[in-house]
């Protein structure tokens, strides 16, 4: 795990409200017990379980956001987030959180993406560089960052890029209000769209209008796909052609093939498919064959807070469920730079960080 932390790696698969520390949540329902807003005692056993079904998390993400409704929550943990994921080496984060709106607080999905946004402002413990326009020009990587980076001390740098979520359960309207505000965000560091959310609730044609026009205006696109059977969609999304996919559980031969001849990115999350028990074993996890097929895949968390997990955990994972080495699984961290959303300095910078390492790391 120990060596795991200290190899640079990127996170390209966490949802903000998923990645949220329990000391936090249990704090802020503290606060909202105290205020008579819920039961804490309730609450707080929610919080804790580690078992969940798919079902079950969809429930506690309508609790954590009742914990997390007003902006400077959304800062703060936005902030906690961001530190989290830089103290075990994360040194590229693309970060997805589904835009809220809250009349009865003033909240507009503008503010609430203005409140992420001053969160990763708030971070101090490390360098943050977010802004994806403003700085075009290629810059020296810091070599003192760099070795930071390698042994896992304070005082280094992670590149943070936002993805803009539309949650399943919203209309054709809200989706494209989503892209709309992507669209001008673009020089805050929104890179893309995610479409995430229940599975089992709304139907993708809904939000194709909003996807295409994201796609037009140059987003990239990622889907949540295939987490739970449905053959028709998982089809048009692939006939979608987005940048990356998430997930591909629940996958049948002719979708194997599709996806493998298209060369979608997979984000994996192999502690959130075994908790939610889309995917029943490790052992029969499709990790294993798209390796072996050399597809391209970035291992990632979904969401590091509710499935009590970290990116170094799923890299100590998948190293001993598939007995991979230390050089194959820094390989394979190496090689999701391909797969950013962010600009050409962005991965010349993240590319020449990785090769520092391959030469300092014991591999
Ligand atoms: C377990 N697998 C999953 N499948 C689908 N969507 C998921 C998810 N995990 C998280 N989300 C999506 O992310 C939201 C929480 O973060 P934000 O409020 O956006 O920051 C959830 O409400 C859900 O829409
Ligand atoms: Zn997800």
């Amino acid at each position: 795990m120990e060596w795991f932390a200290s190899m640079p790696k990127v996170e390209l698969h966490a949802h903000l409200n998923g990645s949220i520390r329990d000391s936090t949540l249990l704090e802020l329902a503290r606060v909202l017990g105290e205020k008579g807003v819920i039961v804490f005692s309730d609450v707080e056993h929610v919080i804790m379980k580690s078992d969940r079904s798919l079902h079950e998390v969809f429930k506690l993400f309508d609790l954590i956001h009742v914990l997390t409704t007003d902006h400077a929550t959304v800062t703060r943990i936005t902030q906690e987030v961001v530190e989290d994921f830089a103290s075990e080496n994360i040194v590229y984060l693309e970060l997805r959180t589904t835009p809220k709106r809250n009349e009865s607080i003033g909240m507009s999905k503008r503010s609430y993406m203005d409140a992420v946004v001053e969160g990763l402002r708030a971070v101090s413990a490390v360098d943050v560089d977010f802004a994806s326009r403003s700085i075009d020009v290629r810059r020296p990587v810091n070599t003192k960052n760099m070795n930071d980076a390698c042994n896992g001390t304070r005082g280094k740098k992670i590149y943070v890029r936002l993805l803009l979520s539309i949650d399943r359960r919203e209309t054709t309207e809200a989706a494209m209000e989503t892209v709309k505000l992507a669209l001008e965000m673009r020089d805050l560091g929104v890179v893309g769209i995610d479409l995430s959310g229940n599975p089992t609730k709304g139907e993708w044609t809904t939000f194709l209008p909003a996807l295409k026009f994201a796609r037009e205006q140059g987003l990239q696109i990622t889907l949540h796909c295939g987490e739970i059977p449905n053959k028709e969609e998982i089809q048009s999304m692939l006939d979608f052609l987005p940048q990356r996919i998430g997930h591909a559980c629940c996958f049948e031969e002719e979708e194997w093939r599709k996806l493998k001849s298209s060369k979608i990115p997979v984000e994996i999350c192999l502690t959130s498919n075994i908790r939610t028990e889309t995917i029943s074993s490790l052992d029969i996890h499709h990790f294993v064959d798209l390796y072996k097929a050399q597809h391209p895949l970035v291992l990632c968390t979904d969401d590091s807070g509710v499935f009590s997990t970290s990116v170094s955990r799923e890299y100590d994972l998948a190293a001993s469920a598939f007995s991979l080495g230390r050089r194959e699984m820094f390989q394979l961290a190496k090689s999701a730079v391909k797969f950013i959303f962010a600009n050409g300095r962005v991965k010349e910078d993240l590319k020449e960080i990785f090769d520092l390492a391959e030469k300092k790391l014991d591999l």
